[in-house]
This record gives structure tokens, C-alpha cells and sequence, in this order.
């Protein structure tokens, strides 16, 4: 005889669902009916197949759900199984016998004796202490509900949402974003550009960025990392490694740098100056000093007054910290463009409805022409690399390699990061990745994500 599939219980439980939304007592009746008859018309055995105890319990929670939480008398509800007389252990019989009740504790027992169940009903007399996680979540309730709660003086009620809202997530309304920098810093721009309604979060440290997006403080973090005259940020290279977040998108920005500084003072009364602008800057023959970001270099030169000095900062930064510019487009290059990573916790499901790129690390086995076979992996299969960066492995800077004809050899280690143009979706991709960890010691995909193929405005026209 055919054995029944598992699916046919959900498809029990779905309608026992059903009818306890529409009528819970005929629902629980019909529940009980079902099982009584399943009883008998199941063969010996059927449910050896069946993880029992989730079978059992399944059904007691459907007469549970059915109850509407109450004690329930299990008299006369058989749990489904077939006869008494099944050999081999496990769940095979448990009638009406076999269910056990004391002190409002209802549990189901193995043929053999064993206690199996499930879901046990709690004697009501005794009190059940709540959980610390448990409390906070209702004393977290209990606030909200005094926040949404009407205040006659202010008649002020909570917001409603509208339809514009659920049409503007991608535009990041209600998402936090995490930047490195004060405001007006370029990477709060950035932020800006991916998400233009969102809400950005200054953060000190490039790598307080990255944990405020692991600790659930933010939910987005926008990152540099490569300037097109600079080259690439290191450390966020290394920060992607060291946390475990994804890439899922990119953003790129015209930088233009303006040299600012307290109104009333002149170029020629600079004497300090952040700097980023080698040319322009050495005609200036000021003293240079780095800070950790642009904006933060405008703030102090309006908090500490600085008449002596200016900073080279954004248009924003200016206007926000009161400065005036003396000079914009400081940069040695006119086209200055910084690309930005923008990270979450969870990674996007890559398309083909645009073009995507693919960012993955990798480390290699020392011997001849392995990195050229790494490389050719992609060649191979038509996919463009837009970006390869390779860092020591700072764990493991140095690894020996014994060669038969020239001894022992100490190597640096190197981690090779790869940009590539392809979705994570597509065939050509995960076959170029299928070949490539058949010699790669480690590889890791960072993320898969849509191109940012907009116009690189300057600053001032964002
Ligand atoms: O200092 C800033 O404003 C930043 O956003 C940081 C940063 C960087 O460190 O690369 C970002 C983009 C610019 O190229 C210059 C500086």
C-alpha cells in the first residue's frame, strides 16, 4: 500500500486552520473526527516514515489553537497512528489510553512508555515567570502604547503612513545610513546620492561604520574605496574581509575639493591646511596636517577659530560650518571620482535586468602561473574585471614554500580582491567561480549588485 505523503498533515492542519478562523468549535470537532477515523483507516506502520513527534505535536497544537488556548479534554481524540500491534518502536499506537493528563500537564507517551510530547499545557494554578527578553518586549509595548496614545494638549497623534511612503524605500526612506565623518563629509554625499531620503549617521572610524551596520544600529553603511586619482582605501579593504557584511550596491561621486577657511581670512593668511590637493596646495607652501575626514577638518577651523588656517573640504562642509571658499576645484585632477561601497547585513538577489558586478576575495597556492590561471577563469568565459587589488594577508604576511631546485622560500601571502562584470545570476558566473575554487585556497563572494552607471555630478549639482 502507498504510504501517505507528510504534505497530506499540512494539508489537515491548513484546513483545521481554516475552520478554526471561521467556526473554532466545529473546526474542533471536525478535527477530532478526522483523527478518530484516521485511527482505524491508516495501516499498521503508516507513520514509521513520519517524524512522530512532530506529527503529534502538530495535532496538539491544532486542538490547542482550536481551544483557544484553553485545557482542552483530550477524551475521546485519538492521536493518528496505526494499530496497536506494529512492531519496531517508535510512535506507533496512541489512542485515547496512551494520552496521559496530570496536574493540567497533558502529554502524549511513547508505545514503549517514553514521554514524547510536545507541547505540555501548563497546570494554571502555578504562575510562569516571563523572560527578561520577554519583558522588555512588553514593557516595549507598553511604551509605544503610550506613544501612539492621543495627547489632548498637543493633539498630536503618531504619523499615518501614506501611499508615497511605500513607494519611497528605494529612495531610503527610513533607513538609516552609516558614514565615516562629520556632516558635509564626502561620504555622507554619497550616502545621499544611493539614498536620497535617508537618514545618514555620522560615525568616527571606518570600522565603527562597518559595526554599527553588524549591531542592527544602522541599517546601511556607505563606504569609499578607490579614488580614481588616489587609488584604493586599504583599510576598507581589509575591514571587508574582517566583518562580514555585503556589498550590495555602489555609488560614485565627483569629488571637488574647495579650500575654505573663516570669513575675512585670505588665501596668503593660511598657514595649515588639510591636504589631499598636492599641486594647487604647494603653491600655497602652507604646513600640511591630515584629519580624518574633510568636514572634520572644516569643524575645527570653526570651533577652535583657526584664523590661520584653512581646510579642504565640500561645498556642504562649508555652508555648514559658517566658512567661506576661497578656492574650488582644488583638485590635481579635474576629474576626481570616488567610488563608494554601500554595505548591508543581508546580501540583494542578484538581477539581469541591468548590468551588475561582482565583487569576490580569493588567496592562491604559490606555483608558477596561478594567477594567471585565476584570471583567465573569467577571460574565459567573456567577463570583464573592472578591478583587481591584492593586500597581504595580515594573519599569514609570509608563507615558506620548499621547492626540489632552489630550497626554501619565505613568500608574501597576498588576499586578491576581484571586481567583475557579471550578476551572481548568471551561468558565466558561477562557472568562472566553479573553476576558479578548484585551485583557489579560500574564496569568498563580497557581493553581487547593480553597476552605478549615473553621470558623476560634481558636489554642487547633487
Ligand atoms: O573626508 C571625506 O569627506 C570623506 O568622505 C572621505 C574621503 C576618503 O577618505 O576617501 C572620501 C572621498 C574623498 O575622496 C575624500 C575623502
Amino acid at each position: 500500500m502507498e504510504k501517505p505523503e507528510r504534505r497530506d498533515f499540512n494539508k489537515v492542519w491548513s484546513l483545521e486552520r481554516r475552520l478554526s478562523v471561521c467556526c473554532p468549535s466545529l473546526a474542533l470537532y471536525v478535527v477530532k473526527a478526522v483523527v478518530f477515523i484516521a485511527q482505524f483507516v491508516l495501516p499498521t506502520n503508516c507513520l514509521k516514515e513520519f517524524p512522530c513527534e512532530e506529527v503529534v505535536r502538530l495535532f496538539f497544537e491544532c486542538l490547542w489553537v482550536l481551544d483557544g488556548g484553553k485545557m482542552i479534554s483530550l477524551d475521546g481524540v485519538g492521536i493518528l497512528g496505526g494499530g496497536g500491534g506494529g512492531g519496531g518502536g517508535g510512535l506507533i499506537c496512541l489512542k485515547r489510553r496512551d494520552l496521559g493528563r496530570s496536574h493540567g500537564v497533558c502529554f502524549l507517551k511513547w508505545r514503549y512508555g517514553r514521554p514524547l510530547c510536545a507541547k505540555p499545557v501548563e497546570d494554571e494554578s502555578v504562575p510562569v515567570p516571563i523572560s527578561a527578553a520577554e519583558l522588555s518586549r512588553v514593557a516595549g509595548n507598553a511604551e509605544a502604547l503610550e506613544r501612539g496614545r492621543w495627547n489632548r494638549e498637543s493633539n498630536a497623534l503618531p504619523r499615518q503612513l501614506s501611499a508615497t511612503d511605500l513607494v519611497a524605500p528605494s529612495q531610503g526612506l527610513n533607513i538609516r545610513v552609516a558614514y565615516q565623518g562629520l556632516p558635509g563629509a564626502f561620504s555622507e554625499a554619497a550616502a545621499l546620492k544611493a539614498y536620497p531620503l535617508c537618514e545618514t549617521v555620522p560615525c568616527e572610524e571606518f570600522d565603527v561604520t562597518f559595526k554599527a551596520v553588524e549591531m542592527s544600529v544602522v541599517d546601511r553603511a556607505v563606504l569609499p574605496i578607490e579614488n580614481s586619482s588616489d587609488g584604493s582605501i586599504h583599510r576598507n579593504y581589509d575591514l571587508l574581509l574582517s566583518h562580514r557584511l555585503h556589498i550590495i550596491g555602489e555609488v560614485q561621486l565627483a569629488i571637488n575639493h574647495c579650500l575654505m577657511a573663516l570669513p575675512g581670512v585670505k588665501k596668503e593668511g593660511i598657514k595649515r591646511a588639510l591636504a589631499q590637493c598636492e599641486f594647487k596646495l604647494s603653491k600655497l607652501e602652507v604646513i600640511q596636517q591630515n584629519m580624518h575626514d574633510t568636514a572634520g577638518a572644516a569643524q575645527i577651523i570653526a570651533s577652535d577659530n583657526l584664523r590661520d588656517a584653512g581646510a579642504i573640504a565640500s561645498v556642504q562642509a562649508a555652508e555648514i560650518y559658517g566658512l567661506n571658499i576661497l578656492e574650488t576645484g582644488m583638485q590635481d585632477l579635474s576629474d576626481n571620482v570616488t567610488r563608494f561601497l554601500i554595505l548591508a547585513r543581508e546580501p540583494i538577489i542578484p538581477g539581469t535586468d541591468r548590468p551588475f558586478k561582482t565583487s569576490i576575495v580569493f588567496t592562491l597556492n604559490e606555483g608558477p602561473g596561478v594567477l594567471f590561471k585565476a584570471l583567465a577563469v573569467f577571460s574565459l568565459r567573456n567577463i570583464s574585471l573592472t578591478k583587481i587589488e591584492s593586500r597581504p594577508q595580515q594573519k599569514r604576511p609570509l608563507k615558506v614554500v620548499t621547492d626540489s631546485n632552489h630550497g626554501t622560500a619565505k613568500y608574501f601571502d597576498y588576499l586578491f580582491y576581484i571586481d567583475f562584470e557579471a550578476s551572481m545570476i548568471e551561468p558565466r558566473a558561477q562557472n568562472a567561480l566553479a573553476h576558479l575554487q578548484e585551485f583557489a585556497t579560500f574564496l569568498h563572494v563580497l557581493g553581487s549588485y547593480p553597476k552605478d552607471t549615473s553621470k558623476c555630478f560634481s558636489q554642487e549639482k547633487l
